[in-house]
């Protein structure tokens, strides 16, 4: 997109409309729902094999059309089909943005081809090696230096080389294969590394040292610490002698990057390596190589329906007309809520405890992606942007921060998600349990919306003086998704969901979704400190005064 295209999104008429809309609007859920018998219906839509309900948002007609205005002013079809083609949209780091190629299925129609690569050729080339290396530790055929099978993959990664495969793993764990378990380590607090490995064996463990640039220090320093505990124990257990460590190594770590050159500086044979491209975004990459752990571990074909599932939401995104295009509407309407009605953050209560990580994954896929305060021109923003994302799987969350959302001073958007169908038929007596677990989805969505009115709690005879305290304001905005079940699809399509969605929030926003340059300064001041923290005392005079205490005092207190 050139930068002449761009036009600051506060300055549309669409803006000035939707910002009169705040003024004077006051869609109210209670009058709405009465008024309009065919709300719940005309404000229901499916994508793939997702029911998505917004008809509990704060939108009405007019809201409706003039956000839809707002996409058009923007160009998000414009942009989306860019992204698509591989044109780089990325502008600060002037690459592609091509996850969706990482979905496509072989053979698609017309071929994928930018800058002269075949992209899908590629993708399908890296994704049929994986699989063939999987069904190796699968069958036993893959073993580990003393000939054991594996029974422990390792994934080291952290950020979008650990929360995706971390989330999936979680999300499908029932569909392992019964010798195969996973285990991750992405922190550098030492903590992590010894923990995970301490119980581990390692003649049956195989080590995935994932990471798009492999220079991210916590990786590559949890990826040498592992090496060191895997050749220290074949040692001690005698079951390597001196020159071996190459043919452990070799047997039991692979690598996942974009750098092929720096694994093999690592130590890592070539041939053990699963690339990928730059234009994978990190927080969108868990469909690339980055899956490997789960390709091993849940099987090649549980990996294959996972990314097919993204390719339906994808087309979903790419064919359907706007005003039901589930992803536009949810980036709409969340743009409603965060810049027109004052949201400050965005709840995402998934009604699924195999779905504990998907807040989590979202937060960096929501906010790395869209918390930037400039336009992709280098302009600022005019206007709020990036959603907080936030929350815990339900029924956990009822009973720990929902009292804000029923009944605190703040509009907190929630998006509730839940399954018809349970990963387990549990019974208590008669009660199907999953039935009471729904009960509970269904129950929070409207209480939330509808809330309880004064009357309401006189009716039961509440005494006057607390009457005020047990009344449920309503009107709280939430989305429901549900789908038939949580399979390897229904996950991918959530996940290309959501990567929709922030899409066209960036795109309204005008902000490049897809750099991350908030995250290197960090990354530059550790490193710069190590001196100082070791002891340095030039380095630490050099330190600002609140910094150089907080080193003296660790200094003062490290126990050795
Ligand atoms: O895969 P890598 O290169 O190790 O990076 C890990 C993570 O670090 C980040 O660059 C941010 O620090 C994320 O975007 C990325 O997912």
């Amino acid at each position: 997109m050139s930068e002449s295209k761009l036009t600051d999104v506060t300055t549309t008429d669409a803006w000035e409309r939707l910002d009169e809309l705040a003024e004077s609007a006051d869609v109210d859920l209670r009058a709405a729902f009465a008024e309009d018998a065919d709300r719940a219906s005309s404000l229901t839509f499916d994508a793939a094999d997702l029911r998505v309900d917004l008809s509990k948002n704060l939108v009405d007609k007019d809201v409706l059309s003039a956000l839809l205005d707002l996409a058009r002013t923007t160009g998000v079809e414009e942009r989306r089909d860019a992204m698509f083609a591989g044109e780089k949209i990325n502008v600060t780091e002037n690459r592609s943005v091509l996850h969706t190629a990482l979905r496509r299925p072989k053979g698609a129609q017309p071929p994928l081809v930018v800058d002269g690569q075949d992209v899908d050729k590629d993708v399908h080339e890296v994704l049929d090696r994986i699989y063939a290396f999987a069904d190796k530790v699968r069958s036993g055929e893959w073993t580990g230096v003393t000939g054991r099978p594996i029974e422990t993959v390792v994934n080291i990664g952290i950020g979008g080389s650990d929360l995706g495969p971390v989330m999936v793993y979680e999300a499908l764990k029932p569909l392992r294969h019964e010798r195969l378990t996973a285990r991750f380590i992405s922190n550098i607090d030492p903590t992590d590394a010894a923990e995970k490995l301490g119980d581990l064996d390692p003649e049956t463990t195989l080590v995935v040292v994932a990471s798009k640039t492999f220079t991210t220090l916590e990786t590559i320093t949890n990826a040498r610490v592992a090496r060191t505990w895997l050749l220290d124990g074949l040692r001690e257990r005698g079951a390597i002698g001196e020159g071996q460590d190459a043919e452990a190594v070799a047997k039991h770590f692979v690598a996942v990057s974009t750098a092929l050159d720096k694994v093999e500086e690592f130590g890592i044979d070539p041939k053990n390596a699963f690339g990928f491209w730059d234009w994978v975004g990190g927080r969108y990459s868990v469909d690339s190589a980055i899956g490997t752990v789960l390709a091993v571990v849940l099987g090649p074909r549980v990996f294959s329906e996972f990314l097919a599932g993204f390719r339906a939401m994808d087309e979903h995104f790419l064919s359907a007309p706007l005003e039901s295009n589930v992803p536009v509407l949810m980036g709409l309407i969340n743009v409603w809520d965060s810049n027109f009605l004052g949201a400050e953050t965005h709840a995402v209560l998934p009604y699924d405890q195999h779905l504990h990580r998907f807040p989590a994954y979202l937060q960096q896929l929501t906010m790395e992606s869209n918390g930037k305060s400039v336009m992709w021109d280098g302009r600022e923003v005019s206007d709020e942007t990036g959603e907080i994302f936030w929350g815990e799987p339900g029924t956990n969350g009822q009973h720990a921060f929902y009292q804000l959302i029923h009944q605190g001073t703040r509009l907190v958007p929630c998006d509730f998600i839940a399954f018809a169908t349970p990963s387990y038929d549990v019974k208590d007596g008669d009660q199907d349990v999953h039935e009471l677990f729904l009960a509970n989805f269904f129950a929070q969505t409207k209480a939330l919306a509808f809330g309880k009115t004064a009357d309401e709690v006189r009716a039961e005879g509440i005494d006057e003086s607390i009457v005020p305290a047990r009344t449920f304001p309503g009107n709280q905005p939430t989305t429901s998704i549900m789908a038939p079940k949580l399979t390897p699809s229904v996950l991918g399509q959530l996940i290309a969901l959501y990567e929709h969605i922030v899409f066209v929030e960036g795109t309204i926003w005008g902000i490049d979704s897809f750099d991350q340059w908030g995250v290197e300064l960090g990354k530059k001041l550790a490193k710069d400190l190590a001196p100082a923290i070791a002891g340095d005392e030039a380095a630490i005079k050099a330190q600002d005064s609140s910094t150089r205490s907080l080193i003296e005092y660790y200094r003062a207190n490290r126990a050795r």
